[in-house]
């Protein structure tokens, strides 16, 4: 893509399911951004397949480094290296996007930075929907936040909360509830499943008080998620159904769909949405 010293430069920290799907779309061109960097854990298989997919190759640097190159920053990577990916970053000023969104939770200080610094934090909707109508809502009163998750077993599979009871849902015929409580508990249980979640919480009324079930799922293909919102502007009743990605299946197609959305509004003449 044409470059220039007035594109946005972005830099990607997380080159799996969803970093991949991002580089490529700039790498195509995304109007006045630019890429300049990505972090992979093997730098030699990161470095083949932007050689056989690319049009261009890309540096591949360090988590801690990708805020010297790029005045937006896109985390894409495992939640637990948040804070090293975001926290120059914010500390330059810059701009974070944050697709581990739950781990948002464990890490205020990021917000602190951001505030102190004059950084910003944007969370895309990852795989979830509504959260414009959410926000909005927000401005008035919202009453409750309900949502139900449904994973097919194999999705869940790796969750901290699954293997903490020693449940294994490989076999299971039937639905079977695995958690009823909040939004805030239900991320430290399902780190890399429960994202949305957080995202849904923050948007709305917290995720303290945000209301969540997860079922494991035979009969359901792919991660749909169901909200319901009652709230004094309007009444709120949303489903999802998230095709899986071929690289992540618990990643659903769309999230890194969200992202590009996300780069395409910092620049876009006209930005819908609230
Ligand atoms: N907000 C949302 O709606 C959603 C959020 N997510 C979250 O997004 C994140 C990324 O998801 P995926 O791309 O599907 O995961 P993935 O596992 O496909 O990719 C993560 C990549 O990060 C790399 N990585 C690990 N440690 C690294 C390090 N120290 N430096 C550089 N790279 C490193 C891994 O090698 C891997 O390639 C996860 O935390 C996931 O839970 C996923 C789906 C929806
Ligand atoms: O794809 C999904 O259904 C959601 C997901 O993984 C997450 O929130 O981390």
């Amino acid at each position: 893509m044409k470059c220039s010293e007035s594109n946005i430069k972005v830099a990607i920290g997380g080159f799996g399911a969803i970093g991949k799907r991002v580089a490529k779309a700039l790498d195509d061109g995304l109007a006045n951004l630019e890429l300049t960097a990505v972090s992979a854990q093997d730098r030699v298989k990161a470095e083949a397949y932007m050689a056989a997919n690319f049009a261009r190759t890309y540096p591949i640097l360090p988590l801690g480094e990708l805020a010297e190159v790029a005045d937006v920053v896109v985390e894409c990577c495992p939640a637990d290296y948040l804070a090293e990916v975001a926290a120059p970053v914010l500390a330059h000023g810059k701009t974070m996007i944050v697709i581990s969104v739950g781990a948002l939770l464990a890490n205020p200080q990021l917000t602190s930075l951001a505030e102190q610094h004059g950084g910003r934090i944007l969370v895309p909707s990852g795989a979830l929907l509504g959260l414009d109508a959410v926000q909005s809502a927000a401005v008035g009163a919202i009453h409750s936040v309900d949502m139900v998750t449904r994973k097919p077993p194999h999705g869940l599979n790796g969750a901290p909360y699954l293997a903490g009871r020693g449940i294994d849902v490989a076999g299971i015929s039937e639905p079977v509830k695995l958690f009823d409580g909040s939004a805030s508990e239900a991320i430290t249980g399902f780190p890399a499943n429960l994202n949305v979640a957080v995202a849904l919480g923050l948007a709305g009324i917290g995720p303290d008080r945000t209301h969540l079930e997860i079922w494991a799922d035979p009969g359901v293909v792919r991660n749909t998620h169901t909200i319901r919102v009652k709230s004094d502007s309007a009444d709120l009743t949303m489903t999802i159904e998230n095709i899986p990605s071929e690289d992540n299946p618990k990643t659903g197609k769309i999230t890194p769909l969200s992202i590009i959305a996300t780069l395409k509004r910092l620049t876009a003449p006209l930005v819908i949405g609230a």
